[in-house]
């Protein structure tokens, strides 16, 4: 069994941008600007950002923390997207998810501008996805295929199921997956709450990516031998006995699961850190997209 290391692979990358970042900085050229847009104070989110934040700050971009209160309305929030899409200085943002209920979250997402983001989640960026243009691809499908890609894993031909059907994991890693060229040329099955006798399924994957955000459901009578096992869960699970109060937890029985598997992401450590890389990389093709344009 190979551990998938994300904490170690997402280090890996950042050296590499940084070091495009400090040959930026000796051209005298503008360093890459992300934003970050958090409605209301989920500790979760919070957690997230600011380890955004702290990236940036690592690696030499730079970075805008926008916090705004649980009870802005839609109105206002759109207002602020649109100064974002206005400003200059800004190559790249994201709008943290899930938002308050009030707020109509398709509705402002569509109002980013497709060329400002870095989450790809903009219509316009996810139809170039699925047609193989280049785009910004969303982080965790991206972190995934990544991971995938420097450890060598073997993707053409394989089965590989996907668990979840989420707009930002589970449809576009299914598109990712089933594209040509490597990693990739998989044959992607896609199942969900309302797939029948999903084992059936992960028992003849060799690939399973699950995006399910439920404590270790996958068990080891669900897997068979030799399965890569991508965990995309994190969830956290109240713990008393340790000092956060809590343990993040994946989909994946990790203990059970690992002694039949190739390949496996742990959690944390995992998924989790390429997500923040790659959102990095995506701010970096930002800020050299625009700049190829001006
Ligand atoms: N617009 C938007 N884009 C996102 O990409 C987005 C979002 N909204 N909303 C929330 C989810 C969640 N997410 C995580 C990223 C990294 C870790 C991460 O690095 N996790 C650590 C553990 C961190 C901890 O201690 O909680 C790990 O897995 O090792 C977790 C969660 C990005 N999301």
């Amino acid at each position: 069994m190979q551990l998938l290391d994300g904490k170690k692979t997402s280090e890996d990358i950042k050296q590499e941008i940084a070091a495009e970042v400090q040959q930026m900085k000796i051209n005298g050229e503008k360093v890459p600007h992300l934003a970050a847009v958090i409605v209301g104070t989920n500790g979760a989110s919070l957690t997230y950002v600011g380890s955004k934040v702290r990236s940036c700050e690592q690696i030499g971009f730079e970075s805008t923390l926008v916090s705004l209160p649980e009870t802005i309305t839609e109105t206002e929030l759109l207002s602020k997207i649109k100064e974002l899409n206005e400003d200059g200085d800004l190559d790249g943002y994201i709008v943290q998810l899930p938002l308050p209920k009030h707020i109509d979250e398709q509705k402002i997402l569509m109002a980013i501008d497709p060329d400002k983001d870095v989450d790809g989640f903009h219509p316009a960026n996810f139809g170039k996805m699925a047609l193989d243009m280049e785009t910004f691809l969303p982080a965790t499908p991206y972190g995934i295929m990544e991971l995938l890609e420097r450890y060598k894993v073997e993707t053409a031909g394989k089965h590989t199921v996907v668990i979840g059907r989420s707009h930002i994991v589970g449809r576009p890693m299914s598109i990712l997956m089933s594209r040509k060229g490597y990693p990739g040329d998989s044959t992607v099955t896609l199942t969900h709450s309302r797939t029948k006798n999903i084992e059936e399924f992960t028992k003849n994957a060799d690939i399973i990516i699950t995006a399910l955000g439920v404590p270790n459901y996958l068990k080891a009578d669900m897997v068979k031998e030799g399965v890569v096992v991508i965990d995309v869960g994190i969830t956290r699970v109240e713990d008393a006995s340790h000092p956060k109060g809590y343990v993040i937890t994946g989909d994946v029985d990790f203990d059970e699961v690992s002694k039949k598997a190739s390949f496996i992401t742990p959690v944390p450590g995992g998924v989790g850190p390429m997500t923040i890389a790659m959102l990095l990389k995506n701010t970096l093709l930002a800020r050299k997209l625009r700049s190829a344009k001006n």
